[in-house]
């Protein structure tokens, strides 16, 4: 039973998506539905995916004005998805107007706020006209989306120590950029191995590419389930 791997089920095609989970079950990880599959197969394919048993993190990554983002967490908590998420970026009207819009679901998604992509380095970041490190905006990011009432953050696990001493062990932590010994680092720039990100503190791993691009994905799944045993 795995209660960290969250596999990113970047596929273009709901029939790619479907093989590529054919052989496995909902003890083997969580899936993640991002942009790529979610523009492509929509919210019936989503719906599929919970109906089958599996929990569903639906990373669209809402930024918007508070209203239309109120709207769009509505929308998806009612496919019944285990996790979605917003950009903290949108600031804390938008953080504090999804918060609320789930309030009277009786049994709610966990929502969480992307911090600092894990493709962006300080390069980047400061290309978009913030001069801090990653590590000082996703921690101000961060105390923010805590601030709001959301339940945590998706930020790389290099952060995830950090985080986990200013938010506590209750606060959710979601990392992505996680690279096993030897796999491509890709367009990712901060990143960290499954075992190290558990190490320091994160609470779900997310892993695409590493997983989905191998000649034997349930063998990289089970040996990366195995490395967080
Ligand atoms: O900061 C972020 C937020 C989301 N992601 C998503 O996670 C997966 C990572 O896939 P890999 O193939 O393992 O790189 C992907 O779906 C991203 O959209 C992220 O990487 N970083």
């Amino acid at each position: 039973m795995s209660e960290m791997l969250i596999v990113a089920l970047d596929f273009p095609t709901a029939d790619q998506a479907l093989h590529f989970i054919e052989p496995l079950s909902p003890d083997d990880c969580i899936l993640k539905v991002g942009l790529q599959l979610y523009v492509a197969s929509g919210p019936q394919f989503v719906k599929r995916l919970v109906d089958s048993g599996f929990k569903v993190f639906l990373d669209l990554k809402f930024h918007d004005i508070p209203n239309t983002v109120a709207g769009a967490c509505q929308s998806a908590a009612d496919l019944g998805v285990w996790m979605m998420n917003v950009h903290a970026g949108g600031g804390p009207v938008m953080l504090d107007a999804a918060a609320k819009s789930l309030a009277s679901y009786e049994k709610p998604p966990i929502l969480i706020a992307v911090t600092v992509l894990t493709s962006m380095n300080q390069a980047q970041l400061g290309a978009t006209g913030v001069s801090t490190s990653p590590e000082a905006q996703v921690k101000r990011l961060a105390a923010l989306t805590a601030e709001q009432g959301l339940d945590g953050v998706v930020c790389s696990a290099q952060e995830s120590a950090m985080l986990r001493e200013q938010q506590g062990q209750d606060f959710v932590l979601v990392t992505p950029g996680i690279r096993p010994l030897g796999s491509e680092q890709g367009d990712q720039q901060r990143i960290m191995t499954p075992q190290d990100a558990k190490q320091a503190g994160s609470s779900y791993i997310v892993v695409g590419r590493p997983i989905t691009a191998a000649t034997n994905p349930l063998a990289v799944i089970k040996s990366i389930n195995d490395s967080l045993r």
